[in-house]
Formats: structure tokens, sequence, C-alpha cells
């Protein structure tokens, strides 16, 4: 069933309406102890700017050159159809998408550093420069707003979130039929598959298309496109700092249900994500509800990470480490 346009399937928080970090953690806690998963209105990020971006992307995606599909290193750069399996628990013939990949300009810029850009993508540099700016700006209210939630001084995530590994995405989910015919019979091709992010959290701008859900008590539920609101959603990183108080909740982009959503479809995601050298110890402190009594119940933190098709690994583990692997889990076309 899909939950009509006027009824959001998730809480939705106003950002210009919580004028404290108090007000707006305690929004926060509530959505992210929840489903993990919120549309926020009242951004500050102009629709202009959000147009423009998606103006690139489609330019980006109809006219690239081969040349122009470059898949550059440390995650940057152009990712193919099929090229990818996001739900790395399963055969999979690969998603039917397409990404380009920006790195954090603020962060190169701080570092010296420029990413090369193909060509056909060079003069939307400063469109995309000032696309993540803004995106960085909410970001990081997020970030305060989630470190107060979680009993922590209000710079405590922003701190280990200088901009590192954090990826702009562009996708491109190209036209299908309603009766797509599947590469393999035996493993039904999908748009995105069924995954978690590895970050902190994701900040997810779709264009007019449905198609993602997120998962709910073994169901999966609509997240449409809703006029003004951003998708926000939390990580892996994040859910394992908050000793699985807050959840990364498994969510993908199905195959054409009705002919709107054959059309191309275009979203663009910010993986906001830890420095390399961030470890992932659980922070939660006793008064939040005690990690001891999370870990019990959920049979203990390192355990459901062994869930989503990594390996297990240690709470010492550094954030580096971690995204290593889940990108090796997920890019099994990748040379
Ligand atoms: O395209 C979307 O709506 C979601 C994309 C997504 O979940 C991802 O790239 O991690
Ligand atoms: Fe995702």
């Amino acid at each position: 069933m899909t939950v009509p346009i006027s009824t959001p399937s998730l809480p939705v928080i106003s950002l210009s309406e919580h004028k404290t970090l108090e007000s707006l953690a305690i929004a926060l806690y509530s959505a992210c102890t929840g489903e993990g998963f919120l549309y926020v209105s009242d951004h500050g990020i102009p629709q202009a700017t959000i147009d423009e971006a998606f103006g690139v992307a489609q330019d980006y995606f109809l006219h690239a050159r081969p040349e122009d599909k470059v898949d550059l290193k440390e995650n940057t750069g152009y990712t193919a159809v099929r090229q990818e399996s996001l739900d790395s628990t399963r055969p999979s013939s690969g998603d039917l998408k397409e990404c380009f990949h920006f790195a954090d300009t603020h962060w190169l810029r701080n570092h010296g550093q420029k990413q090369d850009l193909p060509d056909s993508l060079e003069p939307s540099r400063k469109k995309i420069e000032t696309f993540i700016e803004q995106i960085n700006g909410v970001a990081e209210r997020l970030l305060q707003g989630l470190a107060v939630a979680l009993e922590l001084p209000p710079d405590f995530l922003s701190c280990q979130h200088k901009g590192q590994h954090n990826r702009l995405r562009l996708l491109h989910y190209p036209p299908a039929e309603i009766n797509h015919k599947d590469l393999d019979p035996g493993n039904p091709d999908i748009r995105a598959g069924a995954h978690t992010d590895y970050g902190s959290i994701t900040v997810l701008f779709q264009h007019h298309i449905s198609g993602l859900q997120v998962s709910r008590a073994g169901a999966w539920i609509d997240v449409l496109p809703r006029e003004g609101c951003l998708v926000i959603n939390v990580g892996d990183a994040l859910e394992f700092w908050s000793g699985g108080l807050f959840k990364s909740t498994l969510h993908r982009v199905v195959m054409p249900r009705h002919q709107a959503e054959t059309a191309s479809r275009y979203s663009i995601a910010y993986f906001v994500q830890p420095d390399s050298t961030s470890v992932l110890e659980p922070l939660v402190t006793e008064a939040i509800g005690g990690i001891a009594h999370l870990q019990q119940q959920r049979g203990g933190v390192g355990r459901n990470h062994c869930s989503k098709g990594i390996t297990c690994w240690d709470e010492e583990d550094q954030w580096g480490d971690y995204v290593q692997a889940r990108l090796q889990a997920t890019y099994p076309k990748k040379g």
C-alpha cells in the first residue's frame, strides 16, 4: 500500500521550529530511537540550490561520454549500472543505478586539495561546492542536536566529522518497465538493494519519483518525496556510538510499480561520515538507558553489525577500517 503524500510515513522535524539545541535534541532523540529515519523541513537550503544540483545530475547522466565516467580512488567518481550491490547478504546481478561521488570540497580545500572532475562536470564545480557547503551547515546542526540527545558535549560528534569521508552521491536510476525482465530470474533486479548506510547520518534529496522504502516491523514502508523536506537517516557509526539506541535502519529502492516510477529516478545522498581515526566505541551513559541493558536486549552491538554483511569487528575498531570492509562487500564487481 502506498501512503498518500499528505500523510508523512515518518516524523517531520522543522529545523526553524527548534530554536535551541535542547529542543532539537528531544525531537531527534524520539525520531532516532524510533525509526532512525525522518523528514526535516525548514532546513534553510534554498530550493534553487537543490534544483541546480539536480540539474547538474540530469545533465551529467544524460550526456556523459565514456571518458566522463571515471571511477576514481577513495570512493569518488563514477559507479556504473550494476557495479554496486548494496545488499551484500544475497546474490545479486547488481543494483540498477549509476552514481557519481564528490568528496567534501570544504575538507579538500582545508587540505590544499581539489577533486579531479571529468570535463563534463568541471563547469559545475562551483554549484556543487555551494551545495555541499549548505548541506554541511545542516549536518553540523543535526550532529550537535544528536550529541546533546546522547548527553554528550554539543560539538562531540562534529569534532569527529571534519569531512574527510563525507561524500555527495548523485544517483540516477535508469528508466525501467513495470514488467521488467530480470537479468537472473533467481535474483530479482532492484534499483538499490536493502542496506543500511555506513556513516553517522545521511542527508537525502529525492526528486519527484518514489521507490524508496524503509523497513518497519517486517514490512516495507514508502518514503515518498515530500515537498520542501529532506530525508535524514541514521547510519551504522551513529548506531554503534549510541550503543544501539539510535537505529540504522534497512532501506532500499524498488523497481517501478506503476507508470510514474518507470521514468528515470534521480536522488542525491550526502553521507556524513566520521574521520578515519574515529574510534567506534559506544558512548551512551547509563543515564540514557544503559548500554549493558541494550546489548543484552539486542544480543550485543557487535553481533548486530555482523548481520549487515560484514565480519565481526571490535568495539575498538576505527571508522576507516569499517567503511573499507563495507565498501569491499558491496563493490564485488570493482577491479
Ligand atoms: O535513492 C534513494 O532514494 C536512496 C539511496 C540510498 O539509500 C543510498 O545511496 O544509500
Ligand atoms: Fe542508503
